[in-house]
């Protein structure tokens, strides 16, 4: 797999749909379980295979990781294959702008012997790490860091003692994610405690529980707020991924904004994913929605109704959520994201600007936004280096000529084949 470098900033005219789509959109695996699968395959002594795995920036930037900590990664044939050992510093990790990278791999890398720095983009070094790395402090690891950020580096003595901590989650659930995944090789296990306004994304906490459980691991998350996990040997196996349906909602929202239909198949019954929640979403926002065994169906009603949702727990999905809100009849009210502010680039005001730009009114909060549609004009929307700010762009450029974005090649983060899918998407059926 290769995408480890920030991509060179492409332009990029959004094509405009000229009738209703009608597409199958088949789509590869989530980057949230790829990077677990990875990550719990590297705590095991044994070789796992991933079956599926996401090839995208983010994911080439975890499995380079862990190669640099002494871990084999195979990632050429379909099924990876990647074998887990004691780690070794002294080591490197790019964590380019991934928050699975700059999150779950200190956890691991601090089981290592010897010193491993952590850097990453730009952007990434305002990336809320304060709570992990004072939590990882508290666990005996030797943590050297300017600031409460990137760069960072860890002093490994071999083994992490663990045991009770106490974090303040509510800027990422992967502050929680990270600690959780490599405690079965603590000494003394985890008992994660979180103190502080409410922890966005449940849903991937609950991925990071089931995946931990998966491989063996004993967790206890009975209690609101408290996760145990027992330390233990993780067992090497086979980890099928799904299809990434957080990655599945531009394209689901073309079939809403343009009247069409368009299937993703796969759609698992049953999930920890958070882009399940589009089934909801894309109801709410008028349209008809069907699960079956072709997949997930999505076909626009001819009306797009504003819709007023808490995302906390999907925040990933409102760009484009708010994209396809920015052409309703009626005004949103999008709640519960304000931790947003730290993902790629800051969702809130990234967003705020790029549909003003194009007419929407549209009001920051701190929580959220409030989208009141108005008739909208072909402008250069900026990307941010967000896949999902490009994303959002390329939604409205269905319905309004001259969309432009100032980099297509952003959405490499976790699906490089995007322009690709896009333009494949508008073919069929025109
Ligand atoms: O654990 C994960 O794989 C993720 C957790 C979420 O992070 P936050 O809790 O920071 O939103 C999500 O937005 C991100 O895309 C992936
Ligand atoms: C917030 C996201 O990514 P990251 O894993 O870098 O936090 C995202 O993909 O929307």
């Amino acid at each position: 797999m290769t995408h480890t470098r920030a991509p060179e900033a492409a332009r990029w005219a959004a094509p405009s749909a000229t009738g209703p789509i009608r597409a199958t959109v088949d789509l590869p695996g989530s980057k949230s379980m790829t990077a677990r699968a990875l990550l719990l395959s590297a705590a095991t002594t044994g070789t796992s295979g991933i079956d599926g795995g996401l090839a995208a920036r983010d994911t080439a930037l975890m499995a380079a990781g862990l190669r640099a900590l002494g871990i084999d990664v195979d990632d050429d044939a379909r099924v990876w294959s990647v074998t887990g050992r004691p780690l070794r510093g002294p080591a490197h990790v790019d964590c380019g702008l991934a928050g699975t990278v700059m999150r779950f791999l200190p956890s691991l890398a601090a089981t290592a012997r010897g010193s491993v720095s952590f850097d990453g983009d730009p952007h990434a070094r305002t990336r809320p790490m304060g709570p992990l790395l004072r939590a990882l402090t508290a666990l005996g690891v030797t943590v050297e860091a300017e600031s409460a950020s990137l760069p960072f580096t860890l002093y490994g003595s071999g083994r992490v003692t663990g045991g009770e901590v106490t974090v303040d989650a509510s800027s990422s659930s992967q502050l929680v994610s990270g600690l959780l995944l490599s405690a079965p090789r603590f000494d003394r296990g985890i008992v994660v405690r979180h103190s502080g306004p409410p922890v966005p994304s449940a849903p991937h906490i609950r991925m990071t529980v089931d995946m931990l459980r998966a491989a063996g691991a004993h967790v206890d998350d009975a209690d609101r707020n408290v996760w145990r996990v027992e330390p233990g040997e993780l067992t090497a196996r086979q980890w099928t991924i799904e299809p990434d349906l957080s990655n599945a909602a531009p394209f689901l929202a073309g079939a809403v904004i343009t009247g069409g239909t368009v299937t993703v198949p796969g759609w698992p019954h049953t999930t920890s994913q958070p882009g399940d929640a589009l089934r909801e979403l894309f109801t709410g926002l008028g349209a008809d929605v069907r699960r079956d065994q072709d997949g997930l169906t999505v076909t626009g009603t001819g009306r797009v109704t504003g819709i007023d949702a808490d995302l906390s727990e999907v925040g990933e999905l409102t760009p484009v959520v708010a994209a396809v809100c920015a052409v309703a009849d009626s005004p949103s009210r999008l709640r519960g994201i304000g931790h947003l502010r730290g993902h790629e680039t800051d969702r809130i005001a990234a967003l705020a600007t790029e549909l003003g730009k194009l007419g929407t009114h549209v009001t920051e909060e701190t929580d959220g936004l409030t989208i009141t549609p108005r008739p909208l004009r072909g402008t250069v929307v900026e990307t941010y280096a967000d896949h999902r700010m490009a994303q959002a762009a390329a939604v409205i450029g269905l319905a309004v000529p001259d969309v432009e974005l100032s980099d297509v090649a952003c959405t490499s983060k976790t699906l490089p084949e995007f322009p690709e899918l896009w333009t494949r998407m508008l073919g069929t059926g025109h």
